[in-house]
């Protein structure tokens, strides 16, 4: 196995390159449909595939989901394959928004599938749930250092609901506070020459970071700890808004869209991808 560089030097020169903008492949049915494509592998995959092309020397990071591919099982997960594999082999940085969590020997099997050198899904990054205990995600962090890769935790994420689960406070810390400062925290033991980490925090752009009890100026401190931050658009977080939001953290946030992007259809999605980038760029200018 070669030792390809730490993903977090690797999206650093992407976001470096391209800009923080990160698109989502999310290819619900109504899109499909409004696509003119079949609600099936083939459409999922041929949705996938114009949404790289789309994004081919323009944009540093795509993130499938992969639930939009799952649920046409096997053939589901070929489809993904080749949109991952054609994504990766045009440069874009891959993020397969799994969100898998179990115990730490099940997460072992989940990480040799998404970020092993070599393995038929093999992406740039995973996200992951916490939920087990930060501890059963010790070996797949391993696993993602090892192969140059990197893994995005749940910290505090967009939708209304988590809110409940995710400010609860222990030893004065909110649960998603917790979660992030152990994600900086490895970062600084397994990256401390890196100016970016390879174990990121899932952060939706929608969420209060104080009263989620988040310290933004941990996530910020050297080596810093990427955020990954879907929320924007649909769910209604304004680009221009990202200073204001993520303040020291803004310089390693991702800022993740699917839906507002995809709405274009197959004839608007260059515009939709560009005029999009271009809102990032102002709004980190
Ligand atoms: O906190 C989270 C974590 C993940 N997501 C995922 O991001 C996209 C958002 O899609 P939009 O169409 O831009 O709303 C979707 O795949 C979610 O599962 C999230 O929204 N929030």
């Amino acid at each position: 196995m070669s030792s390809p560089a730490p993903f977090g030097d690797r999206l650093a020169a992407a976001i470096g390159s391209f800009g923080p903008l990160c698109v989502g492949i999310d290819p619900h049915a109504h899109l499909l449909e409004d696509w003119g494509l079949s609600d099936s592998s083939a459409g999922a995959e041929q949705f996938g595939l114009r949404v790289v092309e789309a994004c081919a020397g323009e944009i540093a990071v795509i993130k499938p989901q992969v639930a939009f591919y799952e649920r046409f099982g096997s053939a589901g997960f070929a489809a993904l394959e080749s949109v991952i594999g054609t994504a990766r082999a045009a440069g874009i940085l891959v993020i397969a928004d799994a969100k898998r969590g179990d115990l730490g020997s099940t997460m072992a099997a989940y990480a040799s599938a998404w970020i092993e050198q070599g393995s038929a899904l093999e992406s740039d990054a995973m996200t992951v749930s916490p939920y087990l205990g930060f501890g059963s995600l010790e070996g797949t962090l391993d696993t993602a250092k090892a192969n140059g890769k990197g893994v995005f935790v749940l910290s505090a994420t967009s939708n209304p609901e988590a809110a409940e689960l995710q400010t609860s406070v222990r030893d004065g810390r909110t649960v998603a506070g917790a979660i992030a400062g152990l994600a900086a925290a490895r970062n600084a033991a397994d990256y401390p020459t890196s100016p970016l980490g390879s174990v990121g925090v899932v952060l939706g752009a929608t969420v209060d970071f104080d009263a989620l009890g988040v310290d933004l100026d941990v996530l910020a401190a050297s080596p810093a700890t990427p955020v990954l931050a879907p929320g924007f658009g649909h769910q209604g977080a304004r680009f221009d808004e990202v200073r204001r939001l993520f303040a020291a953290a803004t310089p390693g946030t991702l800022m993740s869209a699917s839906r507002s992007i995809l709405a274009a259809g197959p004839d608007g999605i260059v515009e939709a991808i560009r005029a999009q980038k271009r809102q990032v760029l102002e709004a980190v200018a």
